[in-house]
Formats: C-alpha cells, sequence, structure tokens
C-alpha cells in the first residue's frame, strides 16, 4: 500500500491543484477565443469561396510552436495537442469528411484522425478503390490510403489508382503499425486460418510461419474485417490493433507479432484537384511523381542527371510494370524534396519533363509534422 501523503505535501498538492484548474480556465478561455477567430475566418473564406482546410498553414502553426517551445513540454508533444485544437475550430468553419479503408478501428482511421485530429466526419470504406471512389464523386471532401510501408514496400492498388485517376496528394502521415493476434477466446489453440489485409499477413509472414505454421492465411479487405469475422466465430484469428480488439470484444493472444519491430506505414491525404488548391510552400515540402520513359540506354541515368544539376534530393524512387502487352516497360514513382515555388525545383521538374515520355504530378504538400 501506497505511504499516505504527509499533510504539508497534502497541502502542496491541494495548492498545485488548483493552480492548475486556474490555468485550465485560462487555457479555455483562450481556446474559445481562438475559435472565434477561427470562424471569422472561416466568415472570409465563405465570402471568398475560399477552402477551409490548409494543411501548410497547420504546418507552419506547428512548426512554429515548436521552434518557440521552452518546456517542460515535450516537441513532440506540440503537434497531436495543436492538431486537436485546429481540428476543433476547422470544424466550427466546416465540416471536414475524410474517407479512409475501414470499417472502425482500423491503422487507416487511427491514421485519418492523428492527421486531420478527432472533429472529423468519417466516411469508412471496404476497399482502396473505393476510398478514390467516393473521394473522386466528392462524397468525401478528402480519402486517406496507404502508400508504402517498411517492411513491404509499395501499396500496388494505391500507386495503380493514383495513376489513373485526377485525385492528387495534399498531405501525407506515417505511423508505427503494430499488428497484434486477435481472437474471440484467450488461446492459441485451435485457430484454422488467421484473418487479415494481405499486407498485414505479409507483414507478419516469420511470426506466422514459426508460431502458426498450419493455419490458413486467409487475406480479407481489411484488418478491422478479419477482427469482425474472429469475432464470430471461434476458428479464426486474426492480425490487427488492440482498438480494432476492444471494438469487437477481442483477447489480445500474442501483441505485436508484426516482423520488423519498426514496422511503419505512410498514408497519402488524396482530393480532387478542382476543389482544393495545391498547398502552398511551407518550408519543408514533398513533391511526388509518377514518370515513364522510353526503354533506351540510359534512360534512368538521364532522370536522375536533373536533380543532382538543380541540387534537389529523392527521397523516394519505386517502379511498377506499365502493362503494356509485356513490353517490360515501368512506371516511376519519385518523391522529391521540395516546393515547385522554389526555383530550383521548378527547373529540376521542367528538365525531368522534358525527358521522359510520361509525367505527372501527383502532389506538393507539406511533410508529416509527426
Ligand atoms: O488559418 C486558417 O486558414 C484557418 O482556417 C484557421 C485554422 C486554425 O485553426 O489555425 C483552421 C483550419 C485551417 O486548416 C488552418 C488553420
Amino acid at each position: 500500500m501506497a505511504d499516505p501523503l504527509a499533510p504539508q505535501d497534502d497541502a502542496a498538492l491541494l495548492a498545485l491543484r488548483t493552480k492548475i484548474d486556474a490555468l485550465d480556465r485560462e487555457l479555455l478561455a483562450m481556446l474559445n477565443r481562438r475559435a472565434g477567430y477561427a470562424q471569422e475566418v472561416g466568415e472570409i473564406k465563405r465570402r471568398q469561396g475560399a477552402i477551409v482546410f490548409r494543411p501548410e498553414r497547420e504546418a507552419a502553426v506547428i512548426a512554429g510552436l515548436k521552434s518557440v517551445n521552452t518546456g517542460p513540454l515535450l516537441s513532440d508533444n506540440i503537434a497531436p495537442i495543436w492538431r486537436e485544437i485546429m481540428s476543433a475550430c476547422r470544424a466550427l468553419e466546416t465540416p471536414t469528411r475524410v474517407a479512409f479503408l475501414g470499417p472502425a478501428g482500423t491503422f487507416s482511421e487511427q491514421a485519418a484522425l492523428g492527421y486531420f485530429g478527432s472533429s472529423i466526419v468519417r466516411v469508412p470504406c471496404a476497399s482502396i478503390d473505393e476510398v478514390f471512389r467516393v473521394t473522386s464523386a466528392g462524397a468525401a471532401d478528402f480519402g486517406l490510403v496507404p502508400v508504402e510501408n517498411s517492411t513491404e514496400g509499395g501499396v500496388a492498388r494505391t500507386l495503380d489508382l493514383l495513376l489513373s485517376t485526377p485525385l492528387f496528394i495534399i498531405g501525407e502521415t506515417s505511423l508505427f503499425v503494430r499488428h497484434n493476434l486477435l481472437r474471440a477466446q484467450d488461446s492459441m489453440d485451435g485457430i484454422q486460418a488467421v484473418c487479415a489485409h494481405p499486407q498485414a499477413l505479409a507483414q507478419c509472414h516469420a511470426w506466422l510461419s514459426t508460431h502458426l505454421p498450419h493455419a490458413e492465411r486467409r487475406p480479407v479487405a481489411s484488418n478491422a474485417e478479419g477482427a469482425r469475422m474472429a469475432a464470430q466465430d471461434t476458428s479464426l484469428a486474426a492480425i490487427a490493433s488492440t482498438r480494432a480488439g476492444s471494438e469487437y470484444g477481442l483477447h489480445v493472444v500474442a501483441p505485436a507479432i508484426q516482423d520488423d519491430a519498426h514496422n511503419r506505414t505512410r498514408f497519402a491525404v488524396l482530393t480532387q484537384p478542382d476543389k482544393h488548391p495545391s498547398p502552398r510552400a511551407s518550408g519543408r515540402d514533398c513533391t511526388s511523381l509518377v514518370v515513364s520513359v522510353r526503354n533506351r540506354p540510359g534512360a534512368l541515368h538521364d532522370l536522375v542527371v536533373p536533380l543532382k544539376e538543380h541540387g534537389v534530393s529523392m527521397t523516394r524512387f519505386e517502379s511498377r510494370p506499365a502493362r503494356s502487352g509485356g513490353q517490360w516497360e515501368y512506371y516511376f514513382y519519385i518523391d522529391l524534396q521540395g516546393h515547385p515555388d522554389e526555383p530550383h525545383v521548378a527547373q529540376a521538374l521542367q528538365a525531368l519533363r522534358d525527358c521522359c515520355a510520361f509525367f505527372k504530378v501527383l502532389g506538393t504538400y507539406p511533410l508529416d509534422t509527426h
């Protein structure tokens, strides 16, 4: 049993809590003043027909606060706190409808809440295709889709749809992905099949081979869908987040079963180009492209030269087959550091455009502020 507090500690605790209560009231009053200003901004935007969500402004608010933070609050805590504040302020201006791979409890939902804050209208979708469809049709203002995973690489369906639809990227966010084996009963005995999204099954491949070598690996549309199935059938287990586990009343029979302890997934935030202007330069930006080059000696080298010449860093380079009748041609997905408003980036992009058979900017957006 803990020692009872000495009387002087008791008094000190009471005095500190009284100060905290008083400060919380001041904070609340200040937050309400802030919310009032956001409503006024919302009025101006409504008059101008301007868009409410400004990712570069939100990134600048967070970066500015981090740069002046003197502690003891950790700088890493600034982003989640202010994301929530701005999410609540934004909701007073207009509702933000966000489509993601559902149902409730998926990592995609977690990423959407981390990026936009919790004051959003959630639009869970059954597949990545549906996220693109719903966002293209305007039934959601934004769509959030997984783009790449640190263990498994690019998410093929997302890359293909980024190429073929007009949606463009206005933001990115990434998430540590911890997978758990979940089940209706608290035991590993008698599991006949493990249901999860193919990416999750792949990210837990070694663990499954060691611990459940005879169980079928059953790919389903999302991890949360697997959790829903496991809740209804005791012969099944699911791989999903602890959130999905509590959502469907499942036990965590084995925690953190992903093969890579630092497993991360990066998500892109998409919108319709005619509905949203491209975010302005924030100082820490990424530009995503997809290009193809004619199949000839030195073609790949020609892609890299303009970047080197103009001093632009490439942070990602990934290829996908172009499906051009077995011709072994490829699309290259490239992420560059910087914004086209910066002259050296604009020059590098122009030079790339000149040497590519196909060239599409997928979006320019502030880097993840987490
Ligand atoms: O500055 C704006 O444009 C606002 O609408 C205010 C605010 C904020 O709360 O700070 C809210 C939403 C935008 O995404 C950016 C910032």
